[in-house]
């Protein structure tokens, strides 16, 4: 997908949600674990229920690899189910000496590798450009690099000072000599908010990942009215509200509740611009 196409549609569906597929088979309602594939079952049930106020999913590939080959399998139906109108991500934290880092981008890229054709996969900074720029050589796939992250162990690395600058700083200038923002986004932890204007400074165009809302208590508010911009430019991921929000039969339907509620407030920001 391109960088006008996903523009096209937080337009479209006054929306730029992002649900997390973090799905935890020890979380799943009781009804669902008599399915063949219980994850799959959930996940096609919560897809369908946010469908039209989402404009992204984004699997974290931990949960999936951790059940083995049968996850893989949950992940590959996962991937096939989503709407082709909607920006996948995988959210896998990948990144390693250049000839590792291409079989990372070969499977989460390259159908005819291990099935798998996501738009985007999340990848760590820390090892550097050779690191990084396997990712980059798919056309129309994006890389989404970790910038500052929303737990508190960001302030460890990610906001040490380095000169003038903290060193997420760097890397978000850095990155630029590697990409340009229509194949790179940032990862920028909605708990960070305060540093969004900053970061619009460095990087006025890119789309940014804004993990953090809902379960860890980040500001949607504060984030979109620092971040958006004309494109949109921001993609807010929500996954433990949504998908938890009820353990029971009505799972799906609490799950729209709270994903409508977060479009409805991003369409009140969309309007603002
Ligand atoms: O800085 C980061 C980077 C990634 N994540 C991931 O996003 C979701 C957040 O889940 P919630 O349940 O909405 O808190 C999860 O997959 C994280 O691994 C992040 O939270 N922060």
């Amino acid at each position: 997908m391109t960088y006008n196409e996903l523009s096209s549609q937080i337009f479209l569906k006054q929306s730029y949600l992002c649900v997390g597929l973090d799905t935890d088979p020890l979380k799943l309602p009781r009804h669902l674990l008599t399915e063949s594939d219980p994850v799959f079952a959930f996940n096609r049930a919560i897809i369908d229920a946010t469908a039209d106020f989402a404009v992204a999913y984004k699997p974290n590939i931990a949960f999936y690899e951790a059940q083995g080959p049968r996850g893989w399998e949950s992940l590959q139906r996962t991937l096939d189910y989503i709407p082709s109108e909607c920006f996948t991500i995988a959210d896998a934290k990948r990144g390693d000496i250049g000839n590792t880092s291409s079989l990372y981008a070969r499977t989460f890229f390259d159908p005819s590798a291990a099935g798998l054709d996501f738009d985007s996969v999340t990848v760590a900074p820390y090892m550097g450009h050779d690191s990084v720029t396997p990712f980059l050589q798919y056309d129309g796939k994006w890389v989404i690099l970790l910038a500052l992250t929303s737990n508190v162990g960001s302030a460890d690395f990610q906001r040490q000072p380095v000169g003038e600058q903290e060193l997420f700083e760097i890397v978000i200038e850095k990155a630029q000599t590697w990409a340009s923002h229509e194949q790179l986004m940032f990862v920028v932890g909605a708990t960070q908010a305060d540093v969004v204007s900053r970061i619009r400074e460095i990087a006025p165009d890119h789309f940014l990942l804004v993990p953090g809302v809902g379960a860890q208590g980040g500001s949607l508010a504060e984030v979109s009215r620092r971040g958006l911009t004309k494109a949109g430019g921001l993609l807010v991921n929500a996954s433990r509200s949504i998908l938890y929000a009820s353990s029971a039969d009505d799972f799906a339907d609490r799950a729209r509740a709270e994903a409508q509620a977060l479009q409805v407030e991003m369409a009140q920001y969309l309007a603002e611009l």
